[in-house]
């Protein structure tokens, strides 16, 4: 039974789900070092934002297959290295999207009324009304950094407040903007115009210190800035030094540079700031959508199934996956196929995407391809992660192609292999949506389901040639479940496909290459 180690706080729902298929072990709070010293034991890694799994903690993990994030951030894994050991990494994009807007939008409320301050005043046994005047957001402009998710629900709920909506980010369109309701502006402008700055962007070498002294210069001295993405996107040496100085009104932070937070100058500051201990997905729903989204994807992925919110794995989303899901076993079964027949080292992979396949859309076929072929060499150390990576590194050179013309069957797949041994190629296509049939097999045409042993051969069309090779395995007791023959013209050059029961013996393949007409045989194990 496969290993699951849980080293982060996760609902049991999502431990539940686990337990289906793995032995599950929840340990958290645990260090590196002591991760690392266990880590070798398990097949997957389910984390939240509390465990920093580092390139030393990835190659630790020998048997490793996927490291699951419940919850959206995956800046805590170190990613590439995963990627480089066919680990899939996985996350929830949307489970706690809803909570971490509402925490934003609570930050902006608390900001403006004093809240926090003004409860524990009273819980104090004050009663002071003049301290805790605040404002109001009604008519007052809100600035979104990142419009993605989180910030299209803070637009929405911002907007059902009445506040007028500026947003900032460059990967959105205008006409996308403004479905949102919002207006796209440059950062200096939404800095030097909103009442309220929120950001919703991830952490990367471009946002790190996007807010910094000389942008927090550009604000109003009446706006508030609120943190809920990721700390590190504000200096907050800056921030801390710009409200104390009076040339913001305050902040609201949820996320900081280092987590715990620390000794910090932002620990000192009054009413003008609000802290809280990274809670934006802290919310009961939240907890529950995120374990349950991440641990159905280990499972699967444990199963030998894909997930369907892989990071690491360009072009699969759940929407791609879902269409795409029956041509992926095609693709990975003609890589396979066409790689044995080409025997020797492949040096060219040249995948054409067909009818309906010739589309974007398709891009991980050909990843799926690329699996099969490097299937022989690798076996299950090559998957989806890792195959353009693997490839890569053998030389492989991989050409996609597209033809949208032909149209024998709705969408079908065309792989040719060249390598030192010569070319060969393989067409497949689904009949009834899911059985897969091999349609032509070095350009001739046939119609076989492939079957897990299979033996192809190359030779003259003619009398007795089929009896021959049927009275040759059956001395060697091969018993042939199916046989096809492809040819283009009467008694030309031709291809039989053979389904056999069990694998070819040793030397009969050398046999069959003896028997008149037959230049060459090939025998492959699917
Ligand atoms: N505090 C929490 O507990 C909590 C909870 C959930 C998510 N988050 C964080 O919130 C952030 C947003 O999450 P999301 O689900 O909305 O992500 P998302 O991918 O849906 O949206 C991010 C948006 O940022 C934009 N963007 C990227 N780089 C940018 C840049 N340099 N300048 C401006 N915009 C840029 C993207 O175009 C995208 O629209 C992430 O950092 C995530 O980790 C925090
Ligand atoms: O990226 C996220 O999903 C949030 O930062 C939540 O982090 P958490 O799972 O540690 O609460």
């Amino acid at each position: 039974m496969s290993k699951v180690l849980v080293s982060d706080p996760i609902d049991q729902a999502g431990i539940d789900i686990l337990s289906q298929v793995a032995t599950v072990d929840v340990k958290t709070g645990l260090k590196s070092a002591e991760l690392i010293e266990i880590i070798g034991d398990y097949d997957a890694l389910m984390i939240r934002s509390g465990t920093r799994v580092t390139e030393e903690i990835i190659e630790a993990g020998t048997q490793l297959k996927i490291i699951g994030r419940a919850g959206v951030g995956v800046d805590n894994v170190d990613v590439p290295a995963a990627t480089r050991k066919g680990i899939v990494v996985v996350n929830s994009p949307e489970g706690n999207t809803i909570a971490a807007a509402e925490h934003a939008l609570a930050m902006m409320l608390s900001l403006s009324r004093h809240i926090p301050d003004a409860n524990a005043s009273v819980k104090r046994g004050e009663w002071d009304r003049k301290t805790f005047v605040g404002a109001e957001v009604y008519k007052k402009t809100i600035g979104i950094v990142g419009l993605g998710k989180i910030g299209s629900h803070v637009a929405a709920v911002a907007k059902a407040m009445g506040m007028k909506l500026l947003a900032y980010d460059p990967f959105i369109s205008n006409e996308r903007a403004e479905q949102i309701g919002c207006q796209l502006v440059d950062l200096d402008l939404l800095m030097q115009q909103a009442d309220y700055i929120t950001l919703h962007i991830p952490k990367t070498p471009e946002t790190t210190h996007l807010i910094n002294a000389k942008t927090l210069a550009k604000m109003k001295p009446t706006a508030r800035i609120i943190n809920c993405a990721r700390g590190g996107i504000i200096d907050e040496a800056a921030l801390a030094a710009a409200i104390k100085e009076g040339k913001i009104a305050g902040a609201a932070l949820d996320v900081f540079e280092s987590e715990p937070l620390g000794e910090s100058d932002l620990r000192s500051l009054g009413k003008e700031a609000i802290l809280t201990p990274h809670l934006g997905a802290s919310t009961t729903e939240a907890q529950v959508n995120v374990a349950i989204d991440v641990a159905e994807q280990i499972r699967d992925v444990l199963l030998g199934l894909p997930a369907r919110s892989a990071v690491n794995i360009p072009g699969l989303g759940p929407d791609v996956l879902e269409e795409l899901k029956p041509y992926m076993q095609l693709a990975e079964t003609l890589g396979n196929l066409v790689g044995q027949l080409a025997g020797g080292r492949v040096e060219t992979l040249t995948v054409r995407l067909q009818g309906e396949l010739a589309t974007n859309k398709s891009q991980p076929l050909v990843v799926a391809s690329l699996k099969g072929l490097l299937h022989q060499a690798l076996r299950e150390r090559v998957n989806y992660v890792n195959a353009n990576i693997e490839a890569k590194e053998r030389g492989i050179r991989v050409i996609e192609t597209r033809d949208a013309s032909v149209r024998d069957y709705a969408g079908s797949l065309r792989l040719e292999a060249t390598g030192t041994l010569g070319t060969h190629s393989v067409t497949g296509a689904l009949l009834g949506e899911k059985e897969i049939h091999l349609t032509d097999v070095d350009g001739f045409p046939i119609n076989v389901p492939p079957s897990k042993h299979m033996v192809f051969t190359l030779h003259r069309d003619m009398p007795g040639i089929i009896g021959k090779l049927g009275s040759l395995l059956g001395s060697f007791n091969v018993n042939i479940a199916s046989m096809q023959v492809g040819r283009k013209i009467v008694r030309g050059d031709a291809v039989m496909a053979l389904s056999i029961d069990d694998p070819l013996p040793d030397g009969i393949l050398a046999e069959i290459t003896k028997v008149q007409g037959i230049r060459d045989a090939y025998t492959v194990t699917l």
